[in-house]
């Protein structure tokens, strides 16, 4: 029988949950610290924005954790989005797309939560404000409004506080500290209505970026989308009237005149940086045995131990993995857990911080600046590692998926194409559609596979799903066959940029 350790998990958020699930499952005892009244981390949608100067935050403001929009779906397909042993492709929570709402995986962890017994040990509305190792404990000291600050002793601490909250800003534009006009991070937007009216440039060029220009576009005057990729010359973008492509930003000026490398200027009213975000652990003080160094935090032995703490000191959920985000998760968090118990031995510190150096000395070798640390892209080498070390596989089917969805993604990226997604029927099959551009139509099934309708033509499909309407006569032929339809009524659209 393993020896049952006192356990502090930071934060109740989708890392959280499972590691509190995980340390549960192998007897220890646990609590987690959540600073907010709900569970639910990033998905606990929050209207209220945090007020002043994006450019120099003000460390001691009052921090809204969620950067979720109101529109916000999700930008992975449903079946990557469940656990291991608790799917999200099962559940029906009334929105039947494959790129659900924000609603959809609030109520999925939730559910998960209470199914497994995690929401009786999270402490809600309590900040943790320091963890300070002591002889190989921890003391966690934590706030909360009616009792005030209390320390506790742990034997081991699991960081899963979430870096999608501390906006990191485009400082480095010339001209933009001098800038004299509202700006913004997209941590701070929730729907368009503020930018009415309003010529607005939006800087970036992920997923955030591209959603909310064209949000922002149905009201405001003009959006300027600037992009730091090579070759992007100014556009129109189609279908818009008022969405411009660009280059990177050359220069603002404080009379709000901003100049592209293009060589196109306008004179804007706002700026809103979809630029990313930064990891910051406020809480954390471990004598810069960890740190964060231009957005990586190490040394951390394959993201999750710092080799001169460990295993009391973990973190769960700092890899970005495009593909299946939340299985990785879990792997994470069912390797800390098993490695708390026992059951899974750790190299020693030395052969752990030579790991971490080749991992840097290899980024280093191929151009990869230190920021992408824990961006993993779409690649799978490290959740197979993870599931090797706790004896699972990840499945197949999965993996599919995402390497069809990646094809898709990675096709879209850095392009001028539309992308419409939606469910739709073919040959009396619901599936999901995925439309490239105006003439690459893709049937992206949920299988994983992908095929192209011979004559199947964007206007019939934007007529379809953009015009409205309920009727089920879809007018749209080809698929498999020839003989498919689409049936409007059951078809949600998302367009992209
Ligand atoms: C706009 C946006 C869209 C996204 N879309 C997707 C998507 O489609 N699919 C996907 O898989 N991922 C998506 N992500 C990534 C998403 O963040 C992760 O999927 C996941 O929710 C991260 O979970 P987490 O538990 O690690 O962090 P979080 O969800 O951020 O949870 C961290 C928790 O820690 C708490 N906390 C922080 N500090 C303290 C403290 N000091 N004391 C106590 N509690 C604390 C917070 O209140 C929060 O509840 C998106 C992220 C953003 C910002």
């Amino acid at each position: 029988m393993t020896h049952s350790l006192n356990i502090a998990v930071i934060g109740a958020g989708t890392s959280g949950l499972l590691t509190a699930r995980e340390l549960l499952r192998e007897n220890h005892r646990v609590t987690v610290f959540e600073k907010s009244n709900r569970l639910g981390g990033t998905w606990l949608y929050e209207p209220q924005v945090e007020a002043g100067d994006v450019l120099h935050l003000d460390p001691n403001r009052s921090v809204v954790h969620s950067s979720l929009y109101s529109s916000l779906r999700t930008n992975i397909p449903r079946p990557l989005m469940g656990f291991s042993y608790y799917s999200f492709e099962d559940k029906s929570y009334g929105d039947p797309r494959m790129f659900p709402g924000h609603e959809e995986v609030l109520k999925f962890l939730q559910d998960f939560a209470n199914e497994f017994g995690i929401t009786e040990v999270i402490r809600f509305n309590s900040e943790v404000v320091r963890v300070d190792s002591l002889d190989g404990d921890f003391v966690v000291e934590w706030r909360t409004m009616e009792v005030g600050s209390v320390a506790e002793v742990f034997d081991a601490v699991v960081v899963c506080s979430g870096h999608h909250t501390e906006p990191r800003i485009a400082d480095d534009v010339p001209g933009i500290e001098e800038w004299s006009r509202k700006q913004t991070h997209s941590h701070n937007y929730r729907v368009p209505e503020p930018y009415r009216d309003q010529v607005v440039v939006v800087i970036g060029n992920g997923t955030s970026a591209l959603d909310i220009s064209r949000e922002i576009a149905t009201v405001a005057k003009e959006v300027h989308l600037s992009s730091r990729s090579l070759n992007v010359k100014v556009s129109k973008l189609d279908v818009y009237e008022n969405i411009w492509q660009h280059s990177k930003i050359n220069r603002v000026y404080d009379d709000g005149t901003v100049f592209f490398q293009d060589g196109d200027s306008i004179g804007a009213d706002v700026i809103l940086h979809c630029t990313g975000y930064k990891f910051h652990f406020p809480f954390l003080r471990t004598n810069n045995i960890v740190h964060v160094d231009d957005n990586r935090v190490g040394p951390l032995y394959k993201h999750v131990f710092p080799p001169q703490l460990a295993p009391r000191l973990a973190f769960v959920g700092l890899t970005y993995n495009q593909g299946v985000h939340f299985q990785m998760f879990e792997l994470q968090s069912k390797w800390v857990a098993l490695v708390l118990s026992g059951k899974i031995s750790l190299p020693s510190k030395d052969e752990m911080l030579a790991d971490v150096h080749k991992h840097y000395r290899e980024m280093e070798d191929n151009g990869i600046p230190k920021r992408y640390t824990h961006s993993l892209g779409f690649k799978f080498e490290y959740v197979d590692w993870l599931a090797s070390q706790v004896g699972l596989q990840i499945d197949d089917r999965l993996k599919v998926i995402c390497r069809n969805f990646s094809e898709q993604y990675l096709n879209i990226h850095g392009t001028n194409v539309w992308r419409i997604t939606g469910r739709g029927f073919v040959d009396d099959k619901e599936e999901t559609l995925l439309v490239l551009d105006h003439s690459d139509v893709r049937f992206f099934l949920d299988d994983g596979c992908c095929f192209s309708p011979a004559d199947f033509s964007i206007e019939n499909l934007e007529n379809m799903f953009i015009g409205g309407g309920d009727s089920c006569d879809g007018s749209g032929s080809g698929g498999r066959g020839g003989s498919s339809g689409i049936n409007r009524s059951t078809v949600v659209v998302m367009v992209d940029q």
